[in-house]
């Protein structure tokens, strides 16, 4: 592992937000991919929610054709969901709770909980050639219970970092991160993170050498709103560029 690189996944969920708001054409998804991957992005990411209130099956279908790196896409544990994926056969499927009546993704797996389940979903997709990252808190028991379940990669979730209401709290939730990455690393997965990163909270994050890659979403679309999707993911690359040159 190259620790002096850190790669960015932009989640255009957010993109098909606006999108659905309106039931328009535009704005279109794959588009924002394209300007994204123009700009630097090292892949994109998308979730295709039970409830299809943002980005829908034919995003990703298009999605999987038209990108020039690498398509993640982000999916519950379900029959649905997989048997997509296995005809998608996207470069990486990344497994994700959910629940519909929720705002965003409030947690991580339960590997642990539902490990049978969890082995089963990680070799069909591997079977259909993805790359399987589980999206678990930054958990030592979610940690060995994804070795088990056979997944190659994690997604630490930085939810509990990025909403901690003080700097102690923050503070505290970053040393779990860290713990968590480098047990996760010493267990020989990648170790991959997201959920709530934006440019204030980032720069810790990436200092943490053992994360290979961020998967960013609401926080770019926001900037972008105000910079532009281009510069927007220029700018954040550079400043997750510096704070981990700066940190090895
Ligand atoms: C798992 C995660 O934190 C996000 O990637 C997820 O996509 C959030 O769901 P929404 O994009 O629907 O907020
Ligand atoms: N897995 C995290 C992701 O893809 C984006 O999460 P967010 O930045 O939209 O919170």
């Amino acid at each position: 592992m190259n620790k002096t690189q850190i790669l960015l996944g932009v989640n255009i969920d957010h993109v098909a937000t606006l999108r659905q708001a309106r039931g328009t054409l535009y704005p279109e998804p794959v588009q924002a991919a394209l300007v994204a991957e123009q700009a630097g992005a090292d892949g994109i990411t998308a979730h295709l929610r039970e409830d299809r209130r943002h980005i829908q099956d034919r995003d990703i279908y298009l999605l999987k054709e038209m990108l020039h790196t690498r398509l993640n896409m982000e999916m519950a544990v379900t029959d649905e969901m997989v048997g997509i994926a296995v005809k998608v056969q996207p470069y990486a499927c990344c497994l994700v709770p959910e629940k519909r009546e929720e705002l965003t993704t409030e947690g991580g797996l339960d590997v642990a909980g539902n490990l049978h389940r969890l082995q089963w979903a990680c070799d069909k997709l591997a079977g259909a050639g993805a790359e399987v990252s589980l999206f678990i808190d930054p958990d030592e028991m979610q940690i060995d219970a994804a070795v088990k379940a056979g997944a190659p990669v994690v997604e630490l979730h930085t939810g509990c970092y990025a909403e901690a209401g003080n700097r102690l709290q923050q503070a505290e939730e970053l040393a779990r991160i860290r713990r968590a990455a480098v047990y996760a690393h010493s267990a020989g997965l990648q170790v991959n993170a997201g959920h709530g990163l934006n440019f204030y909270n980032v720069e810790a994050i990436c200092a943490i050498p053992e994360i290979v890659e961020l998967n960013i979403g609401h926080s770019i679309i926001a900037q972008a709103v105000f910079s532009g999707l281009a510069q927007t993911v220029k700018d954040l690359k550079q400043i997750m560029r510096n704070a981990r040159l700066q940190s090895v």
